[in-house]
């Protein structure tokens, strides 16, 4: 796993998030636009030459493998690849999470690039996007935590669109930790999960030491 440790300060970060949030946005929107568009033919022949030089371009200089989570000294984490939350992932919603002690909150808008059945999220979407709230919610006492087990129950289909969501500690028990997870529509509930989380015997730092108190760490960046 890739947790490696960038010296930089927090000024630093909302600077480069400054510069990649808009870009990933506007990725964001042409995934949208492509699922949607109903120009002819050539104009969509002519935006896959622009979309490849774009490509091109930035593969220019490219990192090797996927971009890891980096941490500041201050252990502010960076998971910017994320699936769920990356800032430089335009397959991210993103979700934008809300902490407090034993709790991850979020609202978010789904669009067409998250269907499933016609009209409807995925439901490997929601089970992505509540597997990252429990994982969330496990860690705000600054333990990682992994999902050991992520149990998911689809009570009615999730219209795209608006919707919330919410993870919530129900117990710890030493290395595990207990969490239950909704996601709502206007109308209440649409999916509910329960996830059991662990954080490994064997964690270590990339800097080889021991994990700092609680207060001092933060996995929120
Ligand atoms: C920096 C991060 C920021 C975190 C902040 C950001 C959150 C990110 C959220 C993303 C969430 C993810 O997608 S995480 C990615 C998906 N998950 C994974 O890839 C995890 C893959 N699995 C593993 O790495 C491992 O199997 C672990 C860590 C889950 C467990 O390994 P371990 O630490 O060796 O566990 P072990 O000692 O054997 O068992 C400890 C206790 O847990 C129980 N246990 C063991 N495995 C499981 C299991 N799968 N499901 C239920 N319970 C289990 C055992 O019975 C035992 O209970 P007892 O006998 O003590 O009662």
């Amino acid at each position: 796993m890739d947790f490696r440790i960038e010296d930089i300060t927090e000024e630093e970060i909302d600077r480069r998030l400054s510069v990649v949030e808009p870009l990933t946005d506007s990725v964001r929107q042409l995934v949208d636009a492509v699922i949607r568009s109903e120009v002819s033919d050539e104009r969509l022949a002519a935006a896959k030459e622009k979309v490849d030089a774009i490509v091109a371009d930035l593969r220019e200089q490219q990192r090797p493998g996927s971009f890891g989570t980096p941490y500041t000294k201050e252990f502010i984490g960076m998971p910017w690849g994320n699936a769920a939350v990356g800032a430089r992932n335009a397959v991210a919603p993103p979700l934008r999470i809300q902490r407090s002690p034993g709790l991850a909150e979020c609202e978010m808008v789904l669009g067409a690039a998250y269907e499933g059945p016609g009209g409807c999220v995925h439901g490997g979407v929601a089970a992505l996007l509540l597997d990252q709230l429990v994982g969330e919610a496990a860690s705000t006492d600054g333990l990682p935590s992994f999902t050991g087990t992520l149990t998911v129950k689809y009570l009615r289909p999730t219209l795209l669109g608006p919707l919330s969501a919410r993870a919530e500690v129900t117990r710890r028990e030493g290395r595990k930790t207990f969490v239950h997870a909704t996601m709502s529509d206007a109308d209440g509930v649409t999916v509910e999960a329960d996830a059991i989380m662990i954080c490994p015997k064997d964690f270590v730092l990339p800097t080889g030491d021991a994990l700092p108190p609680a207060a001092d760490r933060r996995l929120d960046r």
